[in-house]
């Protein structure tokens, strides 16, 4: 039973990290993705994700023999056990889960695959599509189990290695006990179910951490209103054991690769089966309003127009620790403030994109020459170290907007700056908007 051969298709977040960690585990992986640059800078030990742990373990894989990398699914999938899809389901029509690359990956592999295989799928897929998948396979010797991943950018590694658990789906219960021991010595508690409820789990957790997140940037804003410190707010609401203190920090929006679209999936699942989902649909709603409430800040700390007015921006990347930009607020911010006409000037320390209108500098201080007000985004912890006083003499303006209140307002106060968090309360309420 252990080690096995296993196949990863994909070496995106998901499959090189499941790759690598299962090559880690004693296994013998071979990954598989169509995009022959990254297999052959894999094959070389090198990977353009950013997460801790991760070059190490690819390096440690390939030096023992036990992690290799092609571009041909049949080579790479025929002699495995099992055959983790870890590919992308991207936003589609109306918001539901586009399975596209999956089915048609699905579809090679059900000529490839040897007798008795499974097929293991971590991607985020619609409840019900293991089901398909198996329709798609047609073969009685091969079964498709539903194992969603639940690994953070940033933490990739770790997460996968010292899961809180791990959940495992499917029909067949041998299937899923085959699958399970892959895992075994993670010594993480696995929850066996149908391959339905284990496709809804990954939904119902995004899209419950999503309502979480839009709850605390509301209350931020009735906490503006009300002269309340959010900050109290959510250490008193913390302590509460029923609601933890994870995922309390207010902030742009919540955004990156997974949340946003996984909520839009959660939404089609429930509009296709009639039911009226309207607290994750107001908490959709209430994040797109967040972003816009960023802006807003902005604009009232610089007179209330933005035309032609120069913005620094502090962070780009969705969260800290991460290079990612996909679905990103800090962009979704930076495109608002460039539709108002607004000059930007950004920086983030991992990354450096082409963004239309928006001049991307390497230097933090950079974005503060002349600028009217400071925009941070995303919780770089360098951003913490910045010296304000040089910020301060750069600016023409005075304002520091920071929705995640990432920054200790002691130091801007001293070099001279307003600064802005959100649910301000008892540190101050000049300048949210709503005065
Ligand atoms: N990123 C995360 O933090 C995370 C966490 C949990 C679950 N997920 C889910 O896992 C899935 C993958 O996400 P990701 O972020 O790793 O995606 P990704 O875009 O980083 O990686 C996908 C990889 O698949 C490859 N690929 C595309 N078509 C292919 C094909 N036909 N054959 C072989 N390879 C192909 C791409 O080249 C890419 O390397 C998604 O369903 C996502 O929702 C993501
Ligand atoms: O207290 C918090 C925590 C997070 N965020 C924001 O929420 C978004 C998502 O953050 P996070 O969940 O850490 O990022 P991901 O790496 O996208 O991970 C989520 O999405 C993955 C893909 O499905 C899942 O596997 C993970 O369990 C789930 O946390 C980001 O914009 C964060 O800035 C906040 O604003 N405040």
């Amino acid at each position: 039973m252990f080690p096995q051969r296993i196949a990863v298709v994909g070496t995106g977040y998901v499959g090189l990290t499941t790759g690598a960690c299962l090559a880690s585990l004693g296994h013998d992986v071979t990954c598989a993705d169509v995009d022959e640059a990254k297999v052959e800078r894999l094959r070389h030990g090198r990977t353009d994700i950013l997460e801790p742990g991760l070059a190490d373990l690819l390096a440690g894989g390939l030096a023992a023999g036990r992690l290799r990398f092609l571009v041909d699914l049949a080579e790479a999938a025929g002699e495995a056990e099992a055959v983790f899809l870890c590919l992308p389901t991207p936003r589609g029509p109306a918001g539901a889960a586009d399975l596209g690359v999956v089915e048609s990956v699905v579809h090679e592999l059900r000529r490839v695959v040897r007798p008795g295989a499974v097929l293991v799928c971590k991607s985020t897929v619609p409840v019900g599509t293991a089901a398909r998948l198996t329709a798609l396979v047609a073969r009685d010797d091969v079964a498709v189990v539903s194992n969603p991943e639940f690994l953070r950018e940033g933490t990739a590694v770790a997460d996968f290695l010292g899961p809180d658990r791990i959940v495992v789906g499917a029909d067949d219960p041998d299937a899923v006990e085959r699958v399970a021991a892959l895992y075994a010595g993670l010594g993480a508690p696995v929850v066996r179910t149908d391959a339905r409820s284990a496709e809804m789990v990954k939904y119902a957790a995004n899209c419950f951490l999503a309502m979480k997140l839009s709850y605390v940037n509301t209350l931020g804003e009735l906490c503006e209103r009300l002269g309340a410190d959010l900050g109290a707010v959510t250490e008193g609401m913390g302590l509460d054991r029923r609601i933890g203190p994870g995922f309390l920090r207010p902030g742009p929006g919540w955004g990156g690769s997974c949340l946003p679209k996984d909520a839009a999936a959660m939404l089609r699942m429930a509009t296709v089966a009639d039911v009226d989902f309207g607290l994750l649909r107001a908490a959709v709603e209430a994040n797109q309003r967040h972003r816009g409430r960023v802006v807003a800040k902005v604009r009232a700390a610089v007179g209330g127009r933005l035309a032609g007015v120069r913005i620094g921006v502090l962070g780009l990347a969705f969260k800290a620790g991460t290079s990612d930009l996909r679905d990103s607020p800090a962009i979704e911010v930076v495109r608002l403030l460039g539709l108002e006409g607004a000059e930007v000037v950004a920086h983030d320390p991992a990354v450096s994109p082409d963004l239309p209108g928006v001049v991307v500098v390497d230097d933090p201080y950079l974005v503060a020459k002349q600028a009217e007000a400071v925009v941070v985004l995303t919780e770089w912890p360098q951003f913490r170290a910045i010296d304000w006083a040089l910020v301060a003499q750069a600016m023409t303006g005075r304002t520091v907007v920071d929705p995640r209140n990432h920054l200790d307002p002691e130091p801007l106060a001293r070099a001279g700056l307003v600064w802005l968090g959100t649910g301000c309360g008892a540190r101050g309420r000049a300048g949210c908007p709503a005065d």
